[in-house]
Formats: structure tokens, sequence, C-alpha cells
């Protein structure tokens, strides 16, 4: 059987410190750090206060800013924001092929560290611009921050490409680069350092060839000494690069040299079967609920167009239960944006429009989050003036991300749903299944909510005491109204309080945390008592000095008090560590001989009374059904007064296995087992008479 610390190892986590909120107090931090500058520095930094005029406004002037704030560029200076050069690079290279210009890419890691990218596409021009006398359109795009051929959507329709910066950040941030253009049948060469050109452009010679070639090495003053790509990195960003545009080849080699894992010295990659067989190859061998659903569609008659690879499995994908890499113009964005969302509104939509008409009501519950939880899916659009968050794109924010991928995914997944029926009720009952899940889950965070808030919150049956302090105090847990009753007449509205528990208390050694979380009976126990179950236990939350249960002394009370302490041996094994939880020893039977009466906790000691105190008297002798039968009287003479009571403290037996074999025994799926056993030891656990 599962111990009892791993059955409760899955309940939730606390609410974060919900339970003291009357502890937030206003940061008393802001005043101080205000007026600490002016405390401990009299002597305003950064010399005299004065000199702080027009003339330190300082412009920053061509590539400078990006030396000085490579953050804002390329989101830092560490190896992503490194690796996010090479991302400039083949971005634009990319979008050559995109736009139908070039057809092979190579990327090449020499020995040296630098990193070449080239393209058979148009060549970036080389003729003097127009606005910069004297410079060549190359050298502007080079040097010249928002400079770019992507602004107008004339020479490019659908570019990752938009700001007309990321090249000239590259050039930036290189301690080197060599721009090589070949077209016109000429090539031409020019070559630059930390931005700067380092001569003119030139030509260098005549070809037919056409394309460009960036080669270039990250600068260590601005990324720190010995930083260098890292060729796996640099493969599987080229790789995925490849799945985007099935009308490209990309050929990767790398100076094996810097190799120091299995990433190949060469590759040529070319996959015409695009996302799918992307999809395909990173999930491996996964089992899935359905085959994938993937496809691709062109905007027709416009610039425009969404592919995409979706799967779903039950255990998830490895490392992660789901995932969606989605990327616009072939830029990856992790972040996500609109095109995930308008990719997941398609499925959410269309699965529950098939719900509907195949009479699954319950296809109703179903959101996003369902439809996406245990999903596998790459999703890539092409769209015009895409709009990004930042120069490293992470996030897609067009609008039109959203609207063009849910109408361009949407009537493929109906044909998808309707054309096999089987797959498709496969799929819906296992995002249904996710969603009822997810529900369930809710569910136990208002019940975690409601005992962090147990202060403000009590169970209405509760007879709560007056005495606000847990010294002295004492739950009565009860089972049912009538005994309810009566014990809250019995009871000293002081220091004793009651919980009548209803109907049946789920049988807790067999139950899963899920159950027990369910079932209202024991939450209500858990916000009367003010505490939480497992790790989250602890003995000063609870709200009372002593828990005691009180049960009829029938066998089916007994067995109610076995199924109690069992729960609290499970969720809360410290209360009865403790020595906190005690059973109430209620009579069975009242015997009486004229004025001289006495009462009989079991069969046992009412002979033994007929043996000794009313030995010769003729008696009566009555039994009592339930505490619910006693009078308030003599329910408080017998089982509650703390001067006349005899209680009886819950211990545990010294071994683990010990108390495992009795927990097993008393709860366990064998019922025939425990009824022997709880009918032979009715008091079981219950050892030491206390007070
Ligand atoms: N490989 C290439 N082939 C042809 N033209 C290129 C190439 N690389 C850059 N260009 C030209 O240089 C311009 C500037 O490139 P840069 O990467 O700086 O900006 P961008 O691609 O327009 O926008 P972003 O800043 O979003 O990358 C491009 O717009 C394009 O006209
Ligand atoms: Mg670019």
């Amino acid at each position: 059987m599962t111990s009892p610390a791993s059955l409760f190892d899955d309940l939730p986590e606390p609410a974060p410190k919900a339970d003291k909120p009357e502890l937030k107090v206003q940061a008393p931090a802001a005043p101080e750090a205000v007026a600490a500058p002016v405390e401990t520095h009299p002597a305003p930094t950064g010399g005299a206060a004065n000199a702080y005029s027009a003339s330190s406004i300082e412009v920053l002037e061509g590539l400078e800013p990006v030396r000085k704030r490579p953050g804002m560029y390329i989101g830092g200076t560490d190896e992503r924001a490194l690796h996010h050069l090479f991302a400039e690079v083949l971005d634009n290279a990319m979008d050559e092929a995109v736009a139908r210009h070039a057809k092979l890419i190579t990327v090449d890691l020499d020995a040296e560290g630098f990193l070449s990218v080239r393209d058979d596409g148009r060549g970036i021009p080389v003729d003097p611009h127009p606005k910069h006398p004297g410079k060549s359109a190359l050298e502007v795009v080079m040097t010249v921050l928002h400079s770019g051929g992507k602004f107008s959507g004339k020479a490019y329709e659908t570019s990752g490409g938009l700001h007309g910066v990321g090249v000239s950040v590259v050039n930036a941030l290189s301690e080197r680069l060599d721009v090589t253009v070949w077209r016109d049948g000429h090539e031409w060469r020019q070559s630059f350092s930390r931005g700067h050109p380092l001569g003119p452009i030139e030509q260098v010679g005549t070809s037919r060839k056409k394309g460009t070639l960036i080669r270039f090495r990250p600068d260590e003053e601005i990324f720190g000494h010995g930083a260098a790509f890292k060729p796996a990195r640099l493969y599987r960003m080229t790789r995925s690069k490849a799945y985007l545009f099935r009308g490209v080849e990309i050929r990767w080699t790398c100076a094996p040299e810097r190799i120091t894992d299995a990433t190949p010295a060469e590759a040529t990659l070319h996959f015409p079967g695009g996302l799918a067989d992307a999809l395909a190859e990173r999930i491996g061998e996964i089992d899935t609920v359905t085959p994938a659903f993937a496809g691709r569609v062109e905007k027709k008659g416009e610039a425009g167009a969404v592919e995409w690879a979706v799967t779903w499995s039950p255990i998830g994908f490895g490392d992660a239960d789901s995932f969606v890499s989605s990327y616009c113009n072939t830029v990856p964005t992790p972040d996500g944006g609109t095109h995930e969302a308008g990719f997941r509104s398609a499925l959410v939509k269309g699965l529950k429009a098939y719900g509907e008409m195949s009479g699954e009501k319950r296809a109703g519950l179903i959101t996003a989050e369902d439809v996406i939880a245990n999903a596998g899916a790459m999703v890539s659009v092409f769209i015009r003036n895409p709009e990004f968050q930042g120069q490293t794109k992470d996030r897609l924010s067009s609008p039109e991300g959203q609207r063009l991928t849910e109408q361009l995914v949407r009537d493929p997944f109906d044909h998808w749903l309707t054309e096999s029926p089987k797959q498709a009720s496969t799929l819906l009952g296992f995002v249904i299944d996710r969603a009822e899940d997810r529900l369930r889950r809710r569910k136990d965070k208002e019940v975690q909510r409601a005992a962090a808030t147990r202060k403000l919150r009590l169970p209405g049956k509760l007879s709560d005491c007056s005495r606000q302090a847990a010294q002295g105090t004492e739950l009565f847990i009860v089972e049912g109204d009538s005994a309810g009753g009566s014990a809250k007449q019995a009871r000293d509205r002081t220091t004793q309080a009651i919980l009548p528990l209803r109907g049946k208390i789920l049988n807790v050694a067999s139950a899963t945390a899920d159950k027990l979380r369910q079932n209202v009976e024991l939450t209500d126990l858990m916000l009367a008592l003010g505490v939480q179950a497992g790790s989250r236990f602890s003995v000063d939350d609870l709200r009372y000095e002593r828990i005691v249960i009180m049960t009829d002394a029938t066998w089916t009370g007994r067995h109610i008090a076995a199924l109690l302490i069992t729960f609290f041996y499970r969720a809360m094994p410290d209360l009865i560590r403790q020595g906190r939880l005690f059973m109430a020893l209620p009579p069975l039977y009242r015997i009486s001989a004229g004025p001289l009466s006495d009462y009989a906790r079991d069969d046992a000691h009412r002979d033994e009374l007929l043996a000794t105190t009313f030995k010769g008297k003729k008696v009566e002798i009555g039994r009592f059904k339930g505490l619910g039968e006693m009078m308030a009287a003599q329910l408080k003479e017998t089982t509650m007064d703390p001067k006349k009571r005899t209680l009886a403290r819950v211990t545990l037996p010294e071994s683990e296995d010990e108390i495992m074999d009795l927990v097993e025994r008393l709860m366990g799926r064998k019922a025939e087992a425990r009824f022997d056993f709880i009918q032979q030891n009715a008091r079981f656990a219950v050892a030491e008479l206390d007070v």
C-alpha cells in the first residue's frame, strides 16, 4: 500500500501566505530607500549638481547605441543574445529564400570562430545610396540603424525582417565582419570592425554568381572573454529554419575541433515534408492519441499562409506535457503571440462544434487550455508587415496573426474531424478528460483557499466554543445531527465545540488524495480544526487543544471512529503523535436498581457491574441505540463533563510496520478482515486512559 506521505504528496501547494493577510504591511522600504542616499551620501555622486545641464544630454550617433545598450537590440549579452546574432543574419538569408530569390543557404562555423552565412539571393544592393552621398546601399544597410528594404513590401512580401536593424546590430557587435556580394556580374567586398568600415566597398572581380555572404565574429568586448558560438545551438537553429520553408536547402558545415557533442560537422537540410516532418521527428516514438493533424494553407490571391502540425500525447513529450513551437515569417516566437492564439481558438471551436454535432454535451466544458494541455504543436505563419515585441521578436503581436491563423486552420480541422469520426471522438474524449481534470483542480484550489482563510470561514455546522485561544478547548466530532443536538446541549459552551459529520465518511485508507479532498465532511473537519493536510500540517494551527471523536458505542459508531482515526493518521499523523486525539467513551448501557444507577461502556463492563455494584439486586438495563437517544444531562455526565468523564487517548504503535498493518487491517480494501478486526478489537489503537 502507499505510504501516508505519498498519499498526500500530490496535494496542491497552499495559496501563498493567504492565511496571513492581516500581516500585510505597506512596505516601509520606500520612504527609507528615498531617504537613504540623502543621509548616507551627503555629497551627490557624479560631480557637482550644476554640472547636469544641456551638455549632459548625449545623442548617440550611428551604431554607438547598440554597443552602449546591446540589451535593447539583442536582449542582453548572454549566450542567448550571442546566438541571436546568427538568427539575424540567417533571417535575412531566409527572407531572400521565402521571397523565392534564393534556394541555397550555407552556414559555416570555422576553426577561428568566424560564422559565415551565405545565400544565393539577389545580393544586398551595392550602388550608391541616393540619400547618403558617397556611401553604397550596402554600407548604409550595415552602418545605419533603420535602413532596409523591407519597409514597403515592394522588395519582400512576407519577411521576417521589418525593422531595418538586424544586420547593422550584428555589425556593431562584431569584432570583425566581412560582407561579400555577388550581383550584376561582379563580386564586391567590404569589411567592418565594431560597426566601422575598414575601407570603402571594393569591386574585387567579375563573377556570374549571385547572393550575399556575411562572415563575422562576435566581439569579446561585448560578450565577454571567450564567448563563442555553440555548434549544437547553431545547428538546432539552422535545422528548424529548414523545416519552415520547403523551398530552401541549407548546407551546414562546422570545423570539427569546435564540436564537443553529437552535432554533425556536415549536413544538408532540406525538408519537403515541412512541419509535419518536423513534428514527427520531434516526438519520435511517443504514442499519440491520434495521428497528427497537419496541413498548409495559403491565402488566396494575397500574401499570407499558415502551416501547422499538431498531435496529442497522454504521457506528454519527454521533458514537457505539451509544447507549441510557433514561427512568423520563419522567425521563431518562443513567447507565442497572436498566431498561437488563433491556432488554439481554431482547435477549440472546431472540437466544440464537433462535440455539439455528435451530441457530446460535455464538449461545452472545453477551453483552449484543455486542447493545448497535452498537445505538441508547431505553427508557422507568413504574414505581411508582422509586428513583434522587440528586436528579438520573441512574441508576435499583429492582430492579423490571430485572424489569419484561425481562419485558415478552422476548415481543414473540421474536415479532419468529420473525415474520421473514430479519431475525432477519441480526441474529443481525450480533451474532455483534460477539461474535467482542470475543473477538479480548480475545485481543489477552492477547498484549499477555504482552508487558508479558515479564520474567516468556519463550516456552518460547527458550534464553536466561545474561548478564542486553543488552550483548554475541545472539539467533539460527532456523527449525525441528532447526536450533534444532544452534544450541543450537554457541552460547556466556553471550552467545548461540536462538529456533527453527516453521511458516510470516505474509506480513507484506500481513497486517493483527490477523493479525500472532494469529501465535504473531511474538508469541513479540516476547516474547523484550522489545519491543512500532509506536509503543511502544523500542530500550532490547531484551533483546539483536544480533538475528541465521540461516536456511538455501537459497532457502526466504532467503525466511523476507526475511519476518522485512519483519516487523522493519513492526513496529520503528528496530531496523534502529539497526543491531541482522543476518543470519548459513551456508555452503551444504563443499569439501575431503585435509586442506584450506573453506566456500562460495553458488554464486559456491564457484566462486571452486574457482578459487583448491582450484585444480587433486581436491575433494569437500558441500552442506548445512539448518543442522540441520551438525554443531554446523561451525555454530559457520562461522556463530556471533564470532571466526570473518561477519555481515551489515541496513540500509535511503536513501529511503522505495525501501524501500516493496523491501518491496513482496519481500513483496507478487504472488508471481511476489517469487520473481523474491529469486532475483536473495539478499542484498537486506543491506549492509555486519560483525564
Ligand atoms: N542576405 C541578404 N540578401 C539581400 N538583402 C539583404 C540581405 N541581408 C540584408 N539585406 C538587406 O538589408 C536590409 C537591412 O537588413 P537588416 O537585417 O538590418 O534589417 P531588416 O531585415 O530589414 O529588418 P530587421 O531589423 O527586422 O532584421 C534588409 O531589409 C535587406 O534589404
Ligand atoms: Mg533582418
